[in-house]
């Protein structure tokens, strides 16, 4: 997707297609008895982490002034989503889109039982983020040696001593710290990465503190069939309870991907609202999978969601002749 206007059309194609059709995205009723449930063998809630307003926004050609950021994120907060990853605290030489994060931060309204992470790659963006108030952070490494220097300029290494001292002090300041391992799937530089390695840095991630571990498929190049065998290998590593995946769209694949993740166990699900969002260090990867075409599958399974009043939000954001 990757483009406002784009995303604006497939929100309101949803939300027309509600209002013509208001049994669609309904949860399934449970069985009856003597009925196998759908969900026999899938996780019974599974959460989700909404990157919309960083992930979706950060790749955004046009700066998206700050009061509608806020303004998402706020609207967000009211959907019953219990995590929102609100912007990252890097260099603005590097991602100009984020460089109002202290801005964004300190004017979102924090609603009772909502997360708010933000992305830290060093001390020196971990600092910077505690400043402007932020309770959780995450740090974004790769199994990818080119991805990592062209993403954070250094070697998976020296990301990990970086990462290192970040999670030290979160600590000491009894902050949660997520990770992140992107090119879990395919990586723009090298192509295949192989599994091994994917779970060899997303132990390092585990055993150093992160709470979680989110696999990303940066450029959205996964199938089910890869999908299965990177989880397959990172779990071995890292407990399935600590797990998260992280899809891009680029070929369909992701909700296909999500489903065998979720049938492997995986509880845990990022998502974009409207399906926003890119890489700008993966040339030619389209946005996250939709927010809400993951409640709609999800609902679908009769999965349990946090977000039942997603699919009645109108995310239009008027700015001008801009609408988010
Ligand atoms: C990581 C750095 C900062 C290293 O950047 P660097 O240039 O190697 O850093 P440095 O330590 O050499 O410092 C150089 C300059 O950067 C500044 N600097 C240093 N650190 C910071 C900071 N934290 N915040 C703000 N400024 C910072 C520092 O102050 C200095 O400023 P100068 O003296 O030249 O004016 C840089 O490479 C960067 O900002 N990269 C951007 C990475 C990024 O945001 N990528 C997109 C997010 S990752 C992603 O989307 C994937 C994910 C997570 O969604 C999962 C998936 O899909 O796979």
């Amino acid at each position: 997707m990757g483009t406002v206007p784009s995303a604006l059309k497939h929100c309101l194609s949803y939300q027309h297609l509600l209002k013509e059709q208001p049994w669609i995205g309904e949860l399934v009723p449970p069985p009856q008895p003597g009925q196998e449930s759908q969900t026999s063998g899938l996780p019974e809630y599974i959460k989700i982490v909404e990157v919309g307003p960083r992930d979706g926004l950060q790749n955004e050609k046009v700066i998206v002034p700050t009061d509608i950021k806020i303004e998402l994120i706020n609207r967000l907060s009211k959907t019953g989503l219990s995590a929102i990853e609100v912007t990252s605290f890097v260099s603005s030489k590097w991602v100009p889109q984020m460089a109002d994060h202290k801005e964004v931060m300190r004017g979102i309204e924090r609603h009772p039982g909502v997360r708010y992470p933000v992305l830290t790659p060093n001390l020196q963006g971990f600092h910077s983020a505690i400043a402007a108030g932020a309770t959780e952070i995450s740090v974004f490494g790769a199994a990818s040696e080119s991805f990592s220097k062209m993403n954070i300029n250094c070697s998976i290494e020296e990301s990990i001593e970086k990462f290192e001292e970040v999670v030290k002090s979160a600590r000491n300041m009894n902050i949660p710290v997520r990770g992140y391992v992107s090119c879990a799937l395919g990586c723009p530089y090298e192509g295949n990465i192989i599994p091994a390695k994917v779970a060899e840095v997303s132990k390092r991630l585990y055993s150093m503190g992160c709470y979680e571990i989110s696999l990303g498929d940066t450029i959205g190049v996964g199938t089910s069939g890869s999908m299965k065998r990177m989880l397959e290998a990172v779990m071995k590593e890292v407990p399935l309870s600590a797990l998260a995946v992280h899809c891009h769209d680029t070929y369909g694949q992701a909700l296909a991907n999500i489903l065998t993740a979720i049938q492997m166990g995986v509880a845990v699900v990022d998502s974009s609202v409207a399906g926003l969002g890119g890489c700008p260090y993966a040339k030619g990867a389209t946005g996250n999978v939709a927010t809400e075409d993951v409640i709609y599958m999800l609902n679908g399974l009769g999965i349990n969601t946090p977000t039942p009043r997603m699919k009645k939000t109108k995310f239009t954001v008027e700015h001008g002749s801009k609408s988010l």
